[in-house]
């Protein structure tokens, strides 16, 4: 018998009208059932929201105090995360057991930032005419804060938007994909059992089109803090008019491996962080530029590595890839292959698929029309260019429309500084790939990457507003 999964609102457990199977990914078995919400459920979770926000604030060190035990209760329940993760994402039990560390660290970096918001002192006495006045700023919570998520990091991209939204002291309404939504449910009991006063999480399931539709048009939610593609996000910005929103798109993540770098550490990081969660992660190595001089030697070690790399089951702990979210996307991909190989493009390794499970695959003579190269890939292969300079190789790293981040390996401090400054993306990480993060770094995209920054300090900077406070002396 397999678990029906309420919806969450206004600290009880709802159900509704329709009921959708979230699948195994990795074998097309049901392993939940999940309540879908309709245009009343959605309606019952911004109320509740925001009667919640207006019935009672919650103190900063209260709001510390319900994350810190977010957090540990996250981690007392890491192995049955772990194992939810692995079955409705399809990510290997070892990722999923690091994702939910990541998530809980999340929780506790929000905790603490929770205590660090404040305003300042304005020195408006030096202000001519003004000595009799005295102003400082207040940074207030914007109400009700929508938070989207989607469905390949469930627990550490659902908590980078639940942390710092509570940390802040808004309420929350969430909704996960529809895909991989039981992690986002756990959460709930998760934030229920430390304390969190009820109305302020309050979480409705079911497909983008209609229920985030119907988020997106209730002009009672003050933010979207939105994470997913670009095609959606932009839709939704359109769809909120002057309410602000936090956009984390899509991205087709360029690393360049410079002659002078360790070649070695090179090619483990970019095959191994390429294929991790079956390439699925927005700042995922797609596009990787190395130096004319170590340019063979790069393909036929990486190629060697990809060989290595066990896809398969992913509850089995020596597993390396696991299968990528469906069959249908896998699908996706072996057609851009396909088109890229008749264009002109070898595929140096791996190119076949077995229903949702894909091959690590190596591309080599890509062109920067191919979809392979200037649309996001979004699995489980990546693409090797050379080049002679270093001009060339950042002229192509920002030859995209996205710009989330890009990686840089040198040993020279002249060629990172100029990589650092001239690369068009929102993060450069010297001496590691694109898809390096750190979870209390600022994180976000340039152009069709997005808009706004999570980590946690940063989004609860985006969650708030400031006022000024000015206070007229009597006195002369
Ligand atoms: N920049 C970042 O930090 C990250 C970006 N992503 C991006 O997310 C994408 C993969 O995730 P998916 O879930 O397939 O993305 P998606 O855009 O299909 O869905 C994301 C979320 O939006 C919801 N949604 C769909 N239509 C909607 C609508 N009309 N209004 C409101 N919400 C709607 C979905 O149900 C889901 O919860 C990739 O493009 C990837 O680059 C993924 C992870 C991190
Ligand atoms: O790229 C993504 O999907 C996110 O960066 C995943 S995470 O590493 O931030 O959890």
């Amino acid at each position: 018998m397999i678990p029906k999964i309420k919806l969450f609102i206004n600290g009880q457990w709802v159900e509704s009208d329709q009921t959708e199977k979230v699948l195994n990914k990795a074998n097309g078995e049901p392993v939940a059932e999940i309540y879908v919400a309709g245009l009343k459920e959605v309606e019952q979770a911004v109320t509740s929201a925001q009667r919640a926000f207006k019935r009672e604030k919650i103190a900063p060190y209260r709001r510390y105090d319900i994350l810190k035990r977010a957090s540990e209760l996250l981690m007392e329940r890491q192995e049955e995360m772990a194992l939810t993760l692995s079955l409705e994402v399809g990510k290997t039990i070892r990722e999923a057991r690091m994702e939910v560390s990541r998530a809980a660290q999340t929780l506790l970096i929000s905790a603490e930032e929770s205590k660090r918001i404040h305003g300042e002192i304005i020195p408006i006495s030096s202000s001519p005419g003004n000595e009799n006045r005295r102003a400082w700023t207040i940074r207030q919570p914007l109400g009700v804060v929508c938070a989207i998520t989607p469905f390949n990091f469930p627990a550490n991209l659902t908590c980078h938007k639940i942390g710092p939204a509570i940390a802040a002291g808004n309420a929350v309404v969430y909704k996960p994909a529809s895909t991989t939504p039981i992690f986002g449910a756990k959460l709930c009991e998760i934030f229920l059992e430390s304390g969190l006063p009820k109305g302020y999480l309050n979480m409705v399931m079911g497909p983008g089109s209609v229920v985030g539709d119907a988020l997106a048009k209730d002009q009672r939610i003050d933010f979207y803090s939105f994470t997913g593609s670009t095609s959606v996000g932009l839709k939704l910005k359109n769809s909120v008019g002057l309410r602000p929103v936090s956009l984390e798109l899509g991205s087709n993540s360029p690393t360049i491996v410079h002659g002078d770098a360790d070649l070695m550490v090179a090619v483990e990081a970019c095959t191994r962080s390429a294929f991790a969660n079956a390439g699925q992660v927005c700042i995922s190595v797609q596009r990787v530029y190395v130096h004319n001089s170590i340019y063979n030697d790069f393909c036929q070690q990486a190629a060697a590595l990809a060989k290595t790399l066990k896809v398969g089951d992913p509850l089995d702990p020596t597993t390396d890839i696991g299968p990528m979210i469906n069959e249908k996307e896998a699908i996706r991909v072996e057609g851009w292959l396909q088109e890229a190989v008749t264009e002109g493009a070898k595929i140096l390794v791996g190119g076949k698929r077995n229903g949702p499970f894909l091959e690590p695959t190596i591309l080599t003579n890509v062109h920067p029309k191919m979809k392979c190269s200037c649309q996001e890939l979004f699995a489980p292969v990546f693409n090797v260019v050379s080049y002679n300079t270093i001009d060339e190789a950042l002229a192509m790293a920002n030859d995209s429309n996205y710009g989330l981040q890009a990686g840089v390996f040198t040993n020279s401090l002249d060629i990172a500084s100029r990589c650092a400054e001239e690369l068009e993306c929102g993060g450069v990480i010297i001496n590691d790939v694109s898809a390096f993060r750190a979870d209390l770094m600022p994180y976000g995209g340039w152009k069709e990457s997005g808009t706004g920054k999570e980590g946690p300090r940063y989004a609860i900077e985006e969650m708030t507003r400031e006022k000024v406070v000015v206070l007229k002396l009597k006195g002369k």
